[in-house]
């Protein structure tokens, strides 16, 4: 059975079509990417995704569930995370305590007013091994917001594997990344997906990540998909490089 099943969803915001039709199935283990010009609806699509809106049209599946009404917080316990394109951290904590709060969360003990000493030990060492994960060994004391904006990314990242998602929903994981740290993160994303064999989407700009990382792409234009296929048909596409790869860098 597929993971997540999209069948044809729109989106409208008064005339506007941000998301028109668009139907995808992710298996089990899949990495898809999402790609297409500014304002062609992919944040939308992933706002339809993990909830944030309803579609005006269409039905979602998640590992066979209709979830098309449920809110954002009962997808996310049913195993759909979710990073955004300006990232989330708590910047004023420690790398550790970032990533304590979903571990707690996800453990069921974030609403106890102490903690046992065995709770204690278990948060910390799945925070130990969300730590190795990531390769954040070595800044784990840092506070975030003294950290690259590569880094920072990194800790979001890790954060949304402490809820251990089945399914992970990343929005352009390396926006405004240099050369050096779109390479790590990429490098990141293909280990959780190699290693853990995480199902992804991801929406992403960086061309050279896409090619990396995905064996299926998606291309949106004005909300509709213009095509799909795999890096070298989406490469030699001639409406792919009208609509898209001609804008890019
Ligand atoms: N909440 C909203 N209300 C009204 N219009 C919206 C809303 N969110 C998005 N839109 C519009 O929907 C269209 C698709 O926007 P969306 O952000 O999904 O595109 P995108 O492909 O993610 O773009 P980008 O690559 O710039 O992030 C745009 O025309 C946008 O202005």
């Amino acid at each position: 059975m597929s993971l997540l099943t999209v069948e044809n969803v729109s989106c409208y915001f008064g005339s506007l079509r941000a998301v028109n039709e668009v139907s995808m199935i992710i298996e089990p283990g899949e990495l898809r990417a999402v790609i297409g010009p500014n304002g062609a609806g992919k944040t939308t699509f992933f706002n339809l995704i993990s909830g944030f809106f309803p579609p005006t049209v269409g039905r979602i599946l998640f590992d066979g569930q209709d979830i098309t009404g449920m809110p954002p917080h009962r997808r996310v316990k049913m195993g759909m995370a979710r990073t955004f394109q300006i990232t989330e951290v708590f910047p004023e904590l420690s790398v550790r305590d970032n990533l304590r709060i979903p571990v707690e969360i996800e453990a069921g003990y974030r609403l106890s007013p102490w903690l046992s000493r065995t709770g204690k030990a278990t948060v910390r060492g799945r925070v130990d091994e969300l730590i190795a994960m990531s390769s954040l060994a070595a800044k784990d004391r840092k506070l975030v917001g003294e950290l690259s904006p590569g880094d920072q990314r990194t800790v979001e990242i890790a954060m949304s594997l402490a809820l251990r998602p089945r399914l992970l929903l990343l929005d352009e994981p390396t926006a405004g990344m240099g050369d050096q740290e779109t390479y790590d993160i990429t490098q990141l994303i293909h280990h959780l997906h190699e290693e853990l064999a995480l199902t992804m989407v991801i929406i992403e700009h960086d061309m050279r990540v896409i090619f990396r990382l995905a064996q299926h792409i998606m291309v949106l234009a004005e909300g509709s998909v213009l095509v799909e296929g795999t890096p070298a048909e989406i490469a030699a596409n001639e409406n792919v490089q009208a609509a898209y790869l001609g804008k890019t860098k």
